[in-house]
């Protein structure tokens, strides 16, 4: 395997310390370079264009992974697209997804509670595909509702309406991969920083995978065992080479 990965643990380590005293960014720096290269992966994938759909679901689970794809959704229609953003789950941990919401408020991209009819949106004739920031790498396995049926009903129409899944396919264990029955196998995975040992489950034929999150120097990614991954010029993503 070509790429390197590293485990949960290391991975809130290496959160912790980008956020820590010596190097201090914030957490809204990291979350809205990791949701810029999410937007970023969907155009390379499903390139926007005049003619064709343009509407993508966004769904956005209780934590960073979601707050990642609130950022996501904000850059998909500064890129052309027309997200739709489905956050069942608020949680008021941080003020910050409060501000996040009322930035796509701002730019009129709906905002879906539970108890709206979130399922129109899976129509792969309307949707160009799904994005999947419901958990990162602070999912604890088994999944909780809402988010149990939502998975299924993502995972019905995954064949026909492709995921996106940010930094872990939603439902995956982090560092073993597809473990529960019918997990969701995304089109895309985004790992963030660096990919966590379940990217090693993706089959290269089904999923393509991509690395964002472009925000550590080679001395960092060194103490934590990888080598820097080759952005290209100003691109906030790249593409590993299928397996
Ligand atoms: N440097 C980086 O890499 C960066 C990382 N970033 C992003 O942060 C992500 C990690 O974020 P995170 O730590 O907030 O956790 P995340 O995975 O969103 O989920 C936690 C939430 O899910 C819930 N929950 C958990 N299990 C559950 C279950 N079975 N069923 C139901 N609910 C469950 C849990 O609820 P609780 O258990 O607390 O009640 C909690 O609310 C990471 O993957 C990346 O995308 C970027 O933003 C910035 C740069
Ligand atoms: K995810």
């Amino acid at each position: 395997m070509s790429f390197k990965t590293i485990s949960s643990q290391l991975a809130a380590q290496l959160d912790k310390d980008l956020m820590g005293p010596e190097i201090g960014f914030t957490l809204e720096q990291l979350m809205e370079l990791a949701g810029l290269s999410v937007a970023e992966a969907v155009l390379k994938e499903f390139p926007y264009s005049k003619s064709r759909k343009s509407q993508v679901l966004v769904v956005a689970g209780p934590g960073n992974n979601g707050g990642d794809g609130l950022v996501c959704a904000r850059h998909l229609a500064l890129f052309g697209f027309n997200p739709v953003v489905f956050y069942p789950k608020r949680s008021s941990r941080t003020q910050f997804y409060g501000q996040l919401v009322n930035q796509l408020k701002f730019f009129q991209i709906p905002v879906l509670d539970g108890d709206d009819d979130w399922a129109q949106y899976l129509n792969p004739n309307e949707t160009l595909c799904v994005v999947d920031a419901i958990f990162g790498f602070s999912f604890k396995p088994p999944v909780r509702e809402p988010f149990g049926s939502i998975l299924q009903q993502l995972r019905q129409v995954q064949d026909q309406l492709p995921i996106v899944s940010v930094d872990i396919p939603t439902g995956w264990d982090v560092d073993e991969g597809p473990v529960e029955p019918n997990c969701i196998i995304p089109k895309v995975l985004v790992s963030l920083t660096v990919p966590k040992p379940c990217a090693r489950k993706i089959e290269s034929l089904e999923t393509q995978h991509y690395v964002g999150g472009r925000f550590v120097p080679r001395s960092f990614a060194n103490k934590y065992g990888f080598e820097p991954f080759a952005y290209e010029n100003a691109s906030q993503v790249v593409k590993l080479a299928p397996e």
